[in-house]
């Protein structure tokens, strides 16, 4: 589907979710334009009884009536504008929102952060505007038609007059919507590079700093804003010189219908009130100014619901309605994994070519391999936060894209290298872990999130917090590794039947380290977390060494998936692990029991 189109029914959808509200504004809309329509014929009326010397009285009134409507209609339309901008701002954020945390981290992947931020705020308020500068724009139609038609009933020669120039009317219209549409898109899109390059600076402050590259990363970020400039000159001269237009036309037609109305006065074929109510209807009629302001509205509304569409067009990843064999038991189950010829790739390039592995149910697979073999792209499809461009990825001998999302959910749990704490507090960190619907009683819960701290040997610290686990996040001062041991705690609480570690133990000390990955490995039932089945991304031998089965991943592809001790025999394994010759790094001479070697490079 083209982008014009996507934004098209993106803004009939916002049309249809507040079409009570923009149904009562074009009706206010319409009806102000009815009373400025009726008032010029009312004045002339009133003139003309005042110039006969006859009674003008109801008539006065009637000015009067219209006149304090049109004020009160106006207010209307200003309250009814406002709040139907922002509802519908308001829902286009909820579904774009939605709409980005259904596409998951791979497809989400594809826009930048500031790109996104940029869409849901500035984009979504333009674009929410559109409803209600649709509905005004049809009201102020009704305007220029009713003077049209208002002159032609004064006399078919004044309209004649008037439409000779509508020609010009129109081009310079259409001129203006073009033009003007191309100025805002590009002007939005340098926006939303800014934004993106200031995200990614915010996310490098420490490296910013540390370089003390402070001004060249200014440049860098503020760099598309000669451009931004230039568009958002160009769109103010493109509506300047549409409106200075307008200026001109506006009073030539004007100038030719009064000439042709006070030549018809002459013959007696007017009168005066009706030779001044011409004169009004045909500035109504060339209500030039209003529709530019409305065109400008709606074509910023338009370009900004382009890129709302471009999002929400992406679609979401299906879900089927399939439970997992042991779904039944998922309390006590451990899932096998399996990767059967799978494809996948990142940024362009295919990283795994052809990865078939199998994870024995109640196993412990580590998963090692050079920097960018794609170790945490395997990871992330073993629970389907990716997903694979061939082959299939099955979780007890169903597909990952067959299963039901929750069920899905439930049964993989992740901890990664750099967690992210959702919940008011350090205790509901941790239990964001747990599915929805276990573990219903406070008490039942805190037990839960405690043993899975203790697991995470997280425990003690959170202990040692001002309010231990009612700390709130933001209170509570964490350092790497803290955050870390959070992140796992929170895994292990979620006791599902498959648990994969994306390098979730990379910033703690060695002894730490040894002691999560007992508590992983042979403790569960004592700490509260459950033996199941675990896939580990490690870069450490020691890792390794601790798991029953080691995938070695080189050239995208498993090239064995044996015991570690068993790998340990071949030099090219052993030069992953910088080894060879003991490096003096390694404080444990034997890196099968348990070394803190990293991979060279990892
Ligand atoms: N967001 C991304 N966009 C584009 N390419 C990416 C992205 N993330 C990773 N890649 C590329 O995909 C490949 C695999 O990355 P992956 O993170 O899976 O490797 P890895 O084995 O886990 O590496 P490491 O040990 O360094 O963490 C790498 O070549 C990397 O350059």
């Amino acid at each position: 589907m083209s982008a014009r189109r996507g934004a098209d029914r993106l803004l009939l959808a916002a049309c249809g979710h507040g079409a009570l509200r923009a149904a009562v504004l074009c009706l206010a809309a319409t009806a102000s334009a009815g009373a400025a329509l009726a008032l010029p014929a009312a004045l002339g009326k009133t003139l003309d009884l005042l110039l006969a010397g006859a009674a003008a009285g109801p008539w006065l009134a009637l000015c009067a009536g219209l006149m304090g409507a049109l004020v009160l209609l106006d207010a209307v339309d200003t309250v009814l504008t406002g709040t139907l901008n922002s509802r519908t701002t308001a829902w286009l954020r909820t579904c774009l929102l939605g709409h980005v945390l259904a596409l998951g981290p791979a497809r989400a992947g594809g826009f930048g952060h500031g790109d996104l931020v940029t869409r849901c705020t500035g984009n979504a308020a333009h674009a929410g505007t559109g409803p209600s500068a649709a509905a005004s724009a049809l009201a102020a139609l009704v305007t220029p038609v009713g003077g049209l038609v208002a002159l032609a009933l004064l006399d078919l020669r004044l309209a004649a007059v008037f439409l000779a120039g509508t020609p010009a009317l129109y081009l310079l219209l259409r001129a203006f919507s073009r033009t003007s549409s191309d100025c805002v898109t590009r002007y939005q899109e340098a926006q939303a590079r800014i934004a993106g390059r200031l995200v990614e600076a915010l996310g490098g402050a420490r490296t910013i700093a540390a370089a003390g590259i402070r001004e060249r990363e200014r440049a860098r970020v503020l760099e598309p804003l000669g451009e931004l400039g230039e568009h958002g000159h160009r769109m103010w001269r493109v509506q300047g010189r549409a409106t200075g237009q307008a200026a001109v036309l506006v009073p030539l037609l004007q100038l030719a219908v009064v000439a042709v109305g006070g030549l018809l006065l002459t013959a007696g074929q007017l009168s005066v009130g009706g030779l001044v109510a011409a004169g009004a209807y045909a500035a109504l009629a060339a209500g030039i100014g209003t529709l530019v302001g409305q065109l400008n509205a709606l074509v910023r509304g338009h370009a900004a619901a382009r890129r709302l569409s471009g999002v929400l067009d992406v679609p979401a990843p299906v879900y089927g309605e399939a439970r997992a064999a042991h779904a039944g038991r998922a309390e006590q189950g451990a899932a096998r994994l399996e990767l059967r010829g799978v494809r996948a790739s990142r940024g362009g390039r295919e990283v795994l070519r052809g990865v078939d592995l199998t994870v024995p149910a109640g196993a412990t697979v580590a998963v090692v391999g050079r920097s960018g073999a794609g170790k945490s792209l395997l990871a992330a499809l073993a629970g389907r936060l990716a997903e694979p461009e061939a082959g299939s990825v099955l979780l007890d001998g169903a597909d990952l894209a067959s299963l039901d999302r929750a069920e899905l959910r439930r049964a993989v749990g992740y901890a990664f290298e750099r967690p992210v704490l959702f919940g008011g507090t350090v205790g509901e960190a941790i239990a964001a872990g747990i599915p929805g619907g276990e573990q219903r009683t406070a008490s039942a819960r805190a037990a839960r999130v405690a043993g899975a701290a203790r697991a995470a040997r997280a425990d003690g610290f959170v202990r040692t917090l001002p309010r231990g686990y009612d700390t709130p996040c933001e209170e509570a001062p964490l350092s790497g590794g803290e955050v870390q041991r959070l992140g796992l705690a929170r895994a292990f609480a979620h006791r599902g039947r498959l648990l994969i570690l994306d390098d979730a133990t990379s910033s703690l000390d060695t002894v730490t380290e040894l002691q999560v990955t007992r508590a992983l490995l042979g403790e569960g039932d004592r700490t509260g977390t459950r033996a199941g089945t675990r896939l580990v991304v490690a870069h450490r031998a020691s890792t390794a060494a601790r798991a029953d089965l080691t995938a070695w991943l080189e050239d995208g592809r498993v090239r064995a998936l044996a015991p570690h001790d068993d790998l340990w025999e071949l030099p090219a394994y052993r030069a992953l692990f910088g080894s060879g010759p003991r490096s003096e790094f390694d404080p444990d001479p034997d890196p099968r029991s348990g070394s803190g070697e990293e991979i060279a490079g990892g």
